[in-house]
């Protein structure tokens, strides 16, 4: 368990990370989610006693981080895999890491299996790729067998396969009761591994809820409509005081979930339709909704925006006429 009480930084007027409260807990997969520049490293580093917090507390396991003996066998990070002696092997520099922390040296070997480094273990760090650099860096994480594991970005640099391993390395971590805490910026890919989320924006708590809670809350649920009777449907959906809005691609949208109401309207009246689907907007769409007010770097195109929809939304609701 990882808790944090009111934890704070100020770099000068800045304030990275605001008053910040939550518990990290074991047996899920935790994803700490934020834009750009929202404090999650600065969030993380502070756990692990790398910056000092301006104000606040934040324990492992009940415990500053400082006062734990031998900290791998408590917590086990990965930040920066490019944090490594480039001269040294990947075997030495788990070797290192095993004899700082009163670990075995056995498990150096189990850990580099465990990453699928074996064949490259006598090979020097620097020469390895951002992929293999990130399997070397979780493998210095599991080092201890700790009970908490804390990955920054751990899927960068990671090819297809490599992102399925650590989905599923993540995944069995949890299942063994210990509490995995990850942040990513792939959003598609923490909806396939995340239970909880815990959301931040300029440094403050937006949410710490179930993932399926915050999509739940955070998105919209519509039912999309094609028919090649759209006026007729129209009509027949105003009269019902059911409000529908054009979406951009010539479908209509209903907000909520009421796919059955109107399937048994549209057969009253005799109106084929060509779609009925439920949607739910994705984690991504949930994830800009509620952070949307605190991104602090914003890209500027002139091209067409991919959110966005070709032709602003028009509302057929009680005050629609048609012309
Ligand atoms: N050492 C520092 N001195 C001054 N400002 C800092 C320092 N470290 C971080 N910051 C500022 O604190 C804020 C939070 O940074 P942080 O790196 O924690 O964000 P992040 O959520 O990890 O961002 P990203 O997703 O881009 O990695 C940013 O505005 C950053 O510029």
């Amino acid at each position: 368990m990882i808790e944090l009480e009111g934890l704070t930084k100020r770099y000068g007027d800045k304030v990275a990370v605001d008053d910040l409260t939550f518990a990290v807990r074991p047996g899920i997969v935790t994803g700490f989610l934020g834009p750009n520049g929202a404090g999650k490293s600065t969030t993380m580093r502070m756990m692990l006693g790398l910056d000092r917090p301006t104000a606040g507390d934040v324990r492992i396991d009940g415990e500053h981080y400082d006062r734990l003996k031998d900290p791998l066998k408590y917590i086990g990070a990965l930040l920066d895999a490019k944090a490594m002696h480039g001269g040294r092997s990947a075997f030495n520099h788990l070797l290192f890491l095993a004899q700082s922390n009163g670990i075995p040296k056995s498990r150096v070997s189990e850990v580099l299996d465990t990453v699928g480094l074996t064949s490259v273990a006598k090979k020097k760090a620097k020469g390895f790729s951002l992929g293999m650099g990130q399997r070397l860096g979780i493998a210095g994480a599991l080092l201890g067998d700790p009970r908490i594991l804390m990955f920054d970005e751990p899927v960068n640099g990671l090819d297809p396969e490599g992102i399925h391993w650590i989905r599923n390395l993540m995944k069995s971590l949890a299942g063994q009761g210990r509490t995995v805490f990850v942040s990513s910026h792939l959003m598609s890919e923490m909806a396939l591994t995340a239970d909880h989320l815990v959301v931040i924006g300029q440094g403050r708590l937006l949410a710490d809820t179930s993932m399926a809670d915050f999509i739940q809350q955070n998105s919209r649920s519509y039912v999309r409509i094609r028919t090649p009777h759209r006026e007729r449907l129209l009509d027949v959906l105003h009269e019902a005081g059911v409000t529908v809005v054009e979406s951009g691609s010539g479908a209509l949208e209903v907000d909520g979930g009421e796919a059955e109401r109107i399937g048994e309207l549209a057969a009253q009246h005799q109106i084929v339709l060509h779609e009925l689907s439920p949607q739910q907007a994705s984690l991504e769409e949930a994830f800009m909704q509620l952070t949307a007010e605190s991104v602090e770097y914003h890209a500027h195109s002139d091209g067409p925006s991919p959110v966005a929809p070709a032709t602003p939304r028009q509302p057929w609701g009680d005050d629609w006429k048609r012309s």
